[in-house]
């Protein structure tokens, strides 16, 4: 009986790969130049005409907005809200089934937002995983930013438990993945404005 699985693109089976060995994983022209612009227009426009909103923290009665804590802006995204979002979510959910059939995960679900981050905007260090929600599992984040000079700043910060931190500067295309119970991360102040889109694949919940 052959194998009746499709097989994975070559650039999952690597983010598959880090993933495994570390916990994490980065991708550069994960999304091409093309739809990078495109969503990064989007991004850009919504926050201009005040779309985005606040960023809170915390669950339940706790939720806040604490900009010293968490300065992004963000809009979460529907299906069918515009062809490009459409094109980077049908290519999240080829992640999700590589992600399902590499580590079987259970992964029925993917949420995502756009953010951007103004100048002096930061994300102190937090996990992912709610306390009281553990169905987020992996997390995601696509950079939307062409021609990102280091020393503008606006590192994402992976702190592994068991390895020295690991800085990710958002350049435009580039894609991070990694486990949301298990990473401890941060986002570091950027010079200038930073866009991104998060998202979070989550686990069926238990019936
Ligand atoms: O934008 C990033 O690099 C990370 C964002 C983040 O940690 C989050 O939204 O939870
Ligand atoms: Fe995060």
């Amino acid at each position: 009986m052959p194998n009746e699985l499709p097989a994975v693109s070559s650039l999952h089976q690597l983010t598959m790969n880090g993933l495994a060995l570390h916990g994490w994983s980065q991708q550069n022209l994960f999304l091409s130049d093309e739809l990078t612009l495109a969503l990064a227009v989007e991004c850009r426009d919504e926050a201009a005409t005040g779309a985005l909103a606040a960023a809170a923290v915390g669950r339940g009665a706790a939720r806040a907005v604490h900009s010293a804590i968490r300065g992004d802006r963000i809009l979460w995204l529907q299906a069918g809200r515009s062809e490009a979002c459409d094109s980077y979510l049908l290519i999240m959910e080829t992640v999700r089934v590589a992600l399902n059939r590499e580590f079987f995960l259970g992964l029925d679900s993917y949420e995502s937002h756009f953010a951007h981050y103004a100048p002096g905007a930061a994300y102190q260090v937090h996990l992912d995983r709610f306390r009281d929600d553990d169905l987020r599992t992996v997390s995601v984040v696509i950079y939307l930013n062409p021609d990102w000079p280091v020393e503008q700043g606006g590192a994402l910060r992976l702190h592994p438990l068991d390895a020295p931190a690991s800085d990710v500067s958002p350049l435009g295309g580039r894609l991070v993945v990694f486990l949301s119970a298990d990473m401890p991360h941060e986002v570091l102040p950027a010079t200038h404005d930073r866009l991104s889109l998060a998202g979070w694949f989550r686990r069926r919940p238990p019936n």
